[in-house]
Order: C-alpha cells, then structure tokens, then sequence
C-alpha cells in the first residue's frame, strides 16, 4: 500500500486573528490535488484553533501544537487531549525540538503524550531530530533512534503517527538538509521501524521532512523515495506574487486588462498572490508521477 503524501504547515506562536483569516481564504481559494494524493494539515496555535476549523476548506484538516500528557485537571495553562477531540479538532503535533530543547520535554515525556494522545483518537505528528552538536559529533542516528524508541516502547499500533524528522540545525535557518542528507535519515529511521516496530509498520509509516523547505526546495526533497511529505514552518506562513502566467497566454491575459481599463471597468488583476505553502503541497505531485 503507498504512503500518501502529507504536508503540515506549522505556524508557530505567529499571527493575528486578522492574519490567520487573510491565510485561510487564500489556501480555501487555491486550486490543489484532491485528498487521495495529498493530506494536508493545518496547525494554527490553540487560541485560533476553533476559528481556523470552522473557515478552513474541508479537505484540509487542523493540528494543535502540543497538548498535555494525561488527563486535563489541575495543570494551569495546558490543554488536554480531551479538549481538542471535544473541539473536533483531529491532529496534533508532539515533541517539536522548540518544546525538547525550550522546555525541556525529555523523550520519554514525549513519548508518554503520544501514547495517550492516540488512545483518546488523536491522529500524532511525531517529531524528531538532531542538533548540531549531536550531527557533528556522528550521532544523529542514535539521537533520533533513541527518541523514535521512547514513542516505540509505549505505543504499538503506528496508523494515527507520522513521523517528522526535523533536523534542528535546519529549522528557522534557511540552511536546508539537502536531498541526500535527508533520504539518509529516512532510510535509516525506516529501517530502524522494520527492525523495532515490524515490516508493515515501516513500510506503511509516513516520514515527512522538515526544516527550511519552501516552495524552491520541495521538489527536490519531494524525490526522495523514503520523504513521504513535509513539516513546514516559516514558509507556511508566507505569501507569494504568483509568477507563472503561461506564456501563451500571458500577452493575451495583458490585453484584456489593457481594454478592461480603458473601458474603466474593473481591469483583471495582472498579479496573483498565494501561499507558498500551495506550492510545497502540490510537491506532491512529483510522487504521483514517480
Ligand atoms: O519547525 C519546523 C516545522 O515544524 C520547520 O520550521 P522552518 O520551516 O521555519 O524551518
């Protein structure tokens, strides 16, 4: 069975509520593939969670950042599992390296929220990944094994997990790990699935990538034959001047808005503007035709 490709647009502790709308109507208006060749998720941050699920077009789904380890109760300012499944909320993404390293969540905590995010019907977007230091030093692998292990020893059932490795070096940095660095870890961290978890769990997993992709480097990546998506961050967030008027049509589509003018009606815009992040999902393509 094919992995379907998955693309998550992360946005962080950004925005306002004016912001998150202008984002949402641009991405309801875009046209991209249908759900059976991309699964694209949204992850606004809790406060405009209800606002983004009820104007986002239905075949994109939304994501909570984080949620807490166990039952809601006496924990102030957290939010428990239970509450996004009561807001319908689907997704959520745990263990970002912002909240490993910012706040110290260790990989067992980490794994401890999955398990019991999956057990009250939340789907995981499971990250992992390497600093620096720890690349540099020649053990990445056993970095993200170990921390790959901690979700293995607490969950056995992997069909609500994809798994996001997000290099923390290539996060924020626009320094993007290229297509071989990538595949590498894929490969590796697939491997590390078949040998711990079994054949059908590696074979079915999804791992996405993520850390500086944008709508320049996501075909390339997109190639990579165990890169089943994306994690995306700053580019999910960013709006771009749609640039690719077919030429053939180009000096056509100039005189109609020429003669619109001049008629003073209401000239056909000459510049579009959509979010990149519609680029990065339609990478999706390059599976499909693989
Ligand atoms: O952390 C990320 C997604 O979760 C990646 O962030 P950037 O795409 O901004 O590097």
């Amino acid at each position: 069975m094919g992995r379907k490709f998955f693309v998550g647009g992360n946005w962080k502790c950004n925005g306002t509520g004016e912001e998150v709308k202008k984002i949402v109507s641009m991405l309801n208006e875009a046209e991209v593939h249908s759900e059976d060749v991309v699964e694209v998720v949204v992850s606004p941050p809790y406060v405009f969670l209800p606002l983004v699920k009820s104007l986002l077009r239905p075949d994109f789904h939304v994501a909570a950042q984080n949620c807490w380890v166990n039952k809601g109760g006496a924990f102030t300012g957290e939010v428990s599992a239970e509450m996004l499944v009561n807001l319908g909320i689907p997704w959520v993404i745990l263990g970002h390296s912002e909240r490993r390293l910012l706040l110290n969540e260790s990989n067992e905590f980490v794994g401890d929220k999955i398990a019991y995010a999956l057990s009250r019907g939340l789907k995981v977007i499971a990250c992992v990944g390497e600093t620096l230091e720890q690349r540099e030093s020649g053990s990445t692998m056993a970095v993200v094994a170990a921390q790959t292990k901690a979700i293995a020893d607490r969950v056995s059932n992997w069909a609500n997990i994809v798994l996001a490795y997000e290099p923390v070096w290539a996060i924020g940095t626009g320094k993007v790990a290229t297509p071989a660095q990538a595949q590498e870890v894929h490969c590796e961290l697939r491997k590390w699935l078949q040998e711990n978890a079994g054949a059908e769990v590696a074979a079915t997993t999804r791992i996405i990538y993520g850390g500086s992709v944008n709508g320049a480097n996501c075909k390339e990546l997109a190639a990579q034959p165990d890169l089943d998506g994306f994690l995306v961050g700053g580019a999910s967030l960013k709006v771009v001047i749609f640039r690719s008027l077919p030429s053939y049509s180009s000096l056509l589509y100039l005189s109609l808005h020429l003669v619109a003018e001049s008629l003073s009606l209401s000239p056909f815009p000459l510049f579009f503007y959509q979010p990149e992040f519609i680029d990065i999902i339609k990478s999706a393509t390059v599976k499909k035709n693989a």
